[in-house]
């Protein structure tokens, strides 16, 4: 069998007024913040699902079900961290990471290399495997209209 593995995640979050905005494990300044059980940090969301999909072991809310008050509120870079310690306990290493965040605002660029440094950190990782972009949807659908957020992740995974 390859030793190469893929992953992706895919996930969403409902943008609401005065809510904090948690984005890469940063709080993003702006009028709106996503909305979850969790800090709905979706960026977080879809690396966990990218790479417990890439070694083949269920998803985010398998492992962090969104009915489990002891989850309600929790900062997503302890999820992260857990689910690198899953990864990590099957023989798995990440190759790299290649992400989308989908946004119409505010605009990410500026904020994403305190990001990489963050996530970075809480996984473990040299930045250099960490690609964080984004996008607008140019003002179309939920996205479009400020509505909500959304993101991608393509993970390389390798057994070590
Ligand atoms: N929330 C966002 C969205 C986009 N960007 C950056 O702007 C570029 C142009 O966006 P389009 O949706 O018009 O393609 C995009 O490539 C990003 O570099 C951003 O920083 N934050
Ligand atoms: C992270 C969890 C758990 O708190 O909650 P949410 O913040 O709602 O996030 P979502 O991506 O919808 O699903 C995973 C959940 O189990």
């Amino acid at each position: 069998m390859t030793p190469f593995r893929i992953g992706f995640g895919y996930d969403v979050h409902q943008l609401k007024a005065d809510q904090d905005f948690w984005l890469g494990g940063i709080k993003v300044p702006h009028t709106k913040g996503a909305v979850g059980h969790s800090d709905a940090d979706v960026l977080i969301h879809v690396i966990c699902d990218a790479l417990l999909g890439a070694a083949n072991m269920r998803d985010i809310g398998y492992h962090f079900s969104d009915k489990d008050p002891k989850f309600k509120g929790i900062d997503s870079k302890i999820l992260l961290k857990e689910v690198m310690e899953l990864i990590r306990k099957e023989g798995f290493e990440i190759g790299n990471l290649d992400t989308t965040i989908c946004l119409q605002n505010p605009k990410i660029n500026p904020h994403i290399p305190a990001m990489k440094t963050c996530l970075a950190e809480v996984m473990a990782l040299e930045e250099s495997a960490i690609s964080i972009k984004a996008t607008t949807t140019e003002w179309l659908g939920f996205v479009g209209r400020e509505e909500g957020v959304s993101a991608y992740c393509a993970a390389l995974i390798y057994k070590v």
